[in-house]
Order: C-alpha cells, then sequence, then structure tokens
C-alpha cells in the first residue's frame, strides 16, 4: 500500500497584534508566523474505494469535527473523483496551545493528497480551501516564516535569523475562540507598515491576547515569569504556551535544564520551510 508520512510541524505567532475586527466578528491581526522543528506526523494510506477514514480516535473530536477528516473532504469536492485515504495521525502538540496543531494538521493533509492523489493543485488555490478550515491553516500551506495580516490569509515571506526556541506548554488548553470574544481584549493596536518591519523591532512588539490569557489562566502567567528571568519570553496564539528565543541551540537547552519540576517545556529550532513545501506547485500552469 503507498503511505506517505507527512510531518506537521507547529508554529509560533513571535508578536501577535490585534488591530480591528470584521462585521462577521472574525479579527483582524498582524502577526508574524514562524515554523518549528516540532510537530505532529500524519501517514496518509492510498484507498481504493473513493473513502476517507480516520485509523484513531482523537480526544474529545469526533470524526466530522477532525480538522484532518475534513480537509481531506474538502479536497475530494475540489477534485472530483479520488482514490481515498486512511489518515493516522500521530498527535504530540498540546491542543489549545497556540502552536497550531489542528491547522498544521489539516495543511499536511491538504499537501500530502495534494501529492498522494496526484492532483497537482497549485499552492494558492491550496491556500484558499485552507482558509475554509481555519485562520492558520493558509500559513501551513504557505510554508514559510511569514508576515500575516488579515485574519491570517495575506501573507509575506520574510527571513529571521536561525533561532532556538525554548517552549513551555502549561498544562491548561485554551479556547481561541473565546479569548478573541473576551470583553477586556484590546483590539486597537496600531498598524504596522509591513514594509517597516525589521527584525530588530520584535523586541517592542507583543501579543495582545496574552494579557487576557493571564488573567483567566494564572498557569500561563506562571510559565511567562519563570521563562521571563532568562529571555524575552511571550505567549504564541491564544496561549496556553509560551516561547523565549536563543541565538544558540546550547543557551536553550541550558535554560530547558533549569524548569521547574512542575513545568513541561522542549527547545525546538525555527524553521525556514515547511518539510513538505514541494507538495504544492507555485507555477500555475501546473494544473492543467
Ligand atoms: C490566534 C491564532 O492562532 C494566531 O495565529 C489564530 O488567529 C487563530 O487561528 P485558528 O486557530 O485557525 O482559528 P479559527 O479556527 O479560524 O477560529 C476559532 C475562533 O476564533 C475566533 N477568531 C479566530 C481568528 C481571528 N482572526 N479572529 C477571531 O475572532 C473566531 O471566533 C473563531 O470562531
Ligand atoms: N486534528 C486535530 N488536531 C487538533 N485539534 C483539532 C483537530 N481537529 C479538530 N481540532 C479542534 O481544534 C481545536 C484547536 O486545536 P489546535 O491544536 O489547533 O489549537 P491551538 O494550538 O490553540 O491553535 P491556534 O494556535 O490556531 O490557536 C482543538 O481544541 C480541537 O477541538
Amino acid at each position: 500500500m503507498t503511505t506517505l508520512i507527512c510531518p506537521a510541524p507547529a508554529k509560533l505567532n513571535l508578536f501577535l497584534h490585534v488591530v480591528g475586527r470584521r462585521a462577521d466578528g472574525y479579527h483582524l491581526l498582524q502577526t508574524l508566523f514562524r515554523l518549528i522543528d516540532c510537530g505532529d506526523t500524519l501517514h496518509l494510506s492510498l484507498r481504493e474505494d473513493g473513502r476517507i477514514v480516520r485509523q484513531q480516535p482523537l480526544a474529545g473530536v469526533v470524526e466530522a469535527d477532525d480538522l484532518c477528516v475534513r480537509a481531506a473532504q474538502l479536497l475530494k469536492a475540489e477534485a472530483g473523483s479520488v482514490p481515498g485515504v486512511n489518515i493516522r495521525l500521530e498527535k504530540r502538540l498540546p491542543m489549545g496551545g497556540g502552536l497550531g496543531g489542528g491547522s498544521s494538521d489539516a495543511a499536511s493533509v491538504l499537501l500530502g493528497l495534494n501529492r498522494l492523489w496526484s492532483l497537482g493543485l497549485p499552492r494558492s488555490r491550496l491556500q484558499e480551501l485552507a482558509l475554509k478550515l481555519g485562520a492558520d491553516v493558509p500559513f501551513f500551506v504557505f510554508g514559510q516564516t511569514a508576515l500575516a495580516e488579515g485574519v491570517g490569509e495575506t501573507l509575506q515571506a520574510v527571513t529571521l535569523a536561525p533561532a532556538w526556541y525554548v517552549v513551555l506548554t502549561p498544562a491548561v488548553s485554551v479556547s481561541t475562540q473565546a479569548i478573541f470574544a473576551h470583553p477586556d481584549l484590546t483590539r486597537d493596536s496600531e498598524i504596522i507598515k509591513i514594509a517597516d518591519f525589521s527584525e530588530a523591532s520584535l523586541f517592542g512588539m507583543r501579543n495582545d491576547l496574552q494579557a487576557v490569557v493571564c488573567r483567566d489562566y494564572p498557569e500561563v502567567a506562571r510559565h511567562l515569569n519563570w521563562l521571563g528571568k532568562h529571555g524575552i519570553a511571550r505567549m504564541s496564539g491564544s496561549g496556553a504556551c509560551v516561547f523565549a528565543a536563543f541565538d544558540t541551540a546550547e543557551t536553550a537547552h541550558g535554560v530547558l535544564a533549569k524548569i521547574p519540576r512542575n513545568m513541561r517545556g522542549f527547545v525546538a529550532a525555527g524553521l525556514d520551510k515547511h518539510p513538505l513545501y514541494d507538495y504544492a506547485d507555485d507555477n500555475e500552469v501546473a494544473q492543467s
């Protein structure tokens, strides 16, 4: 049986500013996404009967809501007749962790099936489909460090220096929807000119979701306080995970080695390209 093993790397939001709100309630953001070399793994095996089958349960997520299954169904609706697939997910990323695990799984299914089913869809079309699954999914299909605007669908590639991140994973799950709906959330950060962005300006930036998450989840505040003693600590996405960047792997591992016994975390390197980047074509003509 043909099986593709597809990594689904996590992301960090190196900053995240909420700059407005759309009529439909979705928030307008400016954020800097970076992939890291840690994530879930998907096993996609070709079936011959056209069915999309999830091979293991996922805690708290019924099959119809599973972003992996929804991504495969979306691609099937786009492509028409397809062979079918068995989807097995090795889940490592915390759910509701702000690392984009579910979004990355969905993007890896889109990219993986584009290859497994020989669809030849261009990246631009896969990004449009990705947005139907969630605001973070287009970034993973884009597959490079990116400044994002809108709800996350307008993406511009940027180059960053190599970095190693200490990521702490508080044992709480934060609902993205609840944080964006929070009455105390500030939604009026000044819009930055993307052309003016430089890596040095990251120091003055923030995650606008962090204050409300810290108020409702003291565990997130505790992890930020500890990490803040060793570097510039910030929350990723809508939390709960927090991170700090270091110039060398050794420094990052040195900090991780000191974490208190009642905290968990890992070190991951910044990734410049998605491992499945080549599974989508950037040449629009390729589709015919
Ligand atoms: C916080 C981030 O992770 C930053 O990258 C994303 O903005 C969230 O992206 P995501 O997890 O893919 O979120 P979605 O699944 O699209 O949205 C979950 C819920 O969060 C709210 N939501 C999400 C994104 C956004 N820009 N504004 C919102 O208000 C909406 O109520 C939505 O129903
Ligand atoms: N395959 C999947 N993996 C993880 N979560 C899924 C999946 N399918 C659906 N979900 C739902 O999506 C929710 C968000 O999961 P995810 O792991 O992407 O959170 P997150 O890291 O906080 O995301 P973000 O950074 O985008 O806010 C989960 O709580 C779960 O209900």
